[in-house]
């Protein structure tokens, strides 16, 4: 049976998405253009106020565009925003979950909302792949940070999402932690096939797990491709270079001579 338009649409397709908070504000996203795939892991890396988290709050629906328009997993967010959320998740280190309740109870509550089958195995199946299970009885906001990073990537996975956007999925977690959460990261997508976007200052994370990099400066891309086109464009060893480079408005370094 041929695939419906919704099935084989890209999992993310922003056309000229542009957000002003304030009508004389300089934009802070300015007619975003892309099409990441499904089951591709894309960065979006800039500097702070580079517009980030307000790229990814208009392709949950959460704010509304000035202008421009996005569809996640073939629907339009503007006018058939619940039917991709169902199938789609997001983290953030912004966005904490209920301190007084349980991780279990914290995980039942979007079990619900999602309306996920079999709720409470999919809650002990995501407890021992995530090493929560000894957490599961403990109240979300006694747990450290690394622990309530861990009871957010459950919280982002109980859905089974096809679509998953983090927002800065390791930060302030000890490099152990975070290597961990980034090897976890990596298994979970090749097993899943789920597509992913992910916001990060952390050079070496967007180079390890992404396979397409989308540049901003002042809300714009300023550059984009695969980690290895941007070091080999920008004659660089490391993506933080590169970055550094773009954030610095520097030209890419001139070949070396013969
Ligand atoms: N609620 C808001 N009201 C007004 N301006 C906002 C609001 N949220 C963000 N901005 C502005 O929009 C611009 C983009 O901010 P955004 O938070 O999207 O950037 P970011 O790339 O996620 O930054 P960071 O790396 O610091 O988290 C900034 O200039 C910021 O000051």
């Amino acid at each position: 049976m041929p695939a419906t338009a919704a099935e084989s649409a890209p999992a993310i397709h922003a056309e000229a998405l542009t957000k002003r908070y304030a009508p004389d504000a300089p934009p802070a996203v300015d007619a975003l253009s892309f099409a990441m795939p499904r089951g591709a892991t894309w960065g979006l890396l800039g500097g702070n106020g580079a517009g980030k988290t307000t790229t990814i709050a208009m392709l949950l629906g959460l704010i509304v565009p000035s202008a421009g328009r996005v569809a996640c997993l073939g629907h339009d967010m503007a006018r058939d925003r619940f039917a991709a959320l169902a199938r789609m998740n997001f983290s953030s280190p912004y966005i904490a979950l209920p301190g007084r309740i349980s991780v279990a109870e914290n995980l039942r509550v979007y079990a619900h909302f999602y309306d996920v089958p079999q709720a409470e195995r999919r809650i002990t199946e995501l407890a021992g792949q995530l090493q929560l299970t000894a957490l599961l009885d403990r109240p979300a906001g006694e747990l450290s940070a690394g622990q309530k990073t861990r009871v957010a990537l459950a919280k982002a996975l109980i859905n089974r999402p096809e679509l998953l956007l983090l927002d800065e999925p390791t930060a302030s977690l000890d490099p152990d932690t975070g290597d961990w959460v980034r090897s976890w990261l990596e298994r979970y997508q090749a097993e899943s096939g789920c597509a992913i976007l992910l916001a990060s200052h952390n050079m070496a994370e967007v180079e390890r797990l992404c396979g397409h990099v989308l540049m901003l400066k002042q809300g714009r891309v300023v550059d984009q491709g695969s980690p290895a086109e941007l070091l080999a464009k920008y004659g660089r060893d490391d993506l933080e270079e590169v970055f550094l480079d773009i954030a610095r408005g520097r030209q890419r370094q001139p070949e070396p001579a013969e």
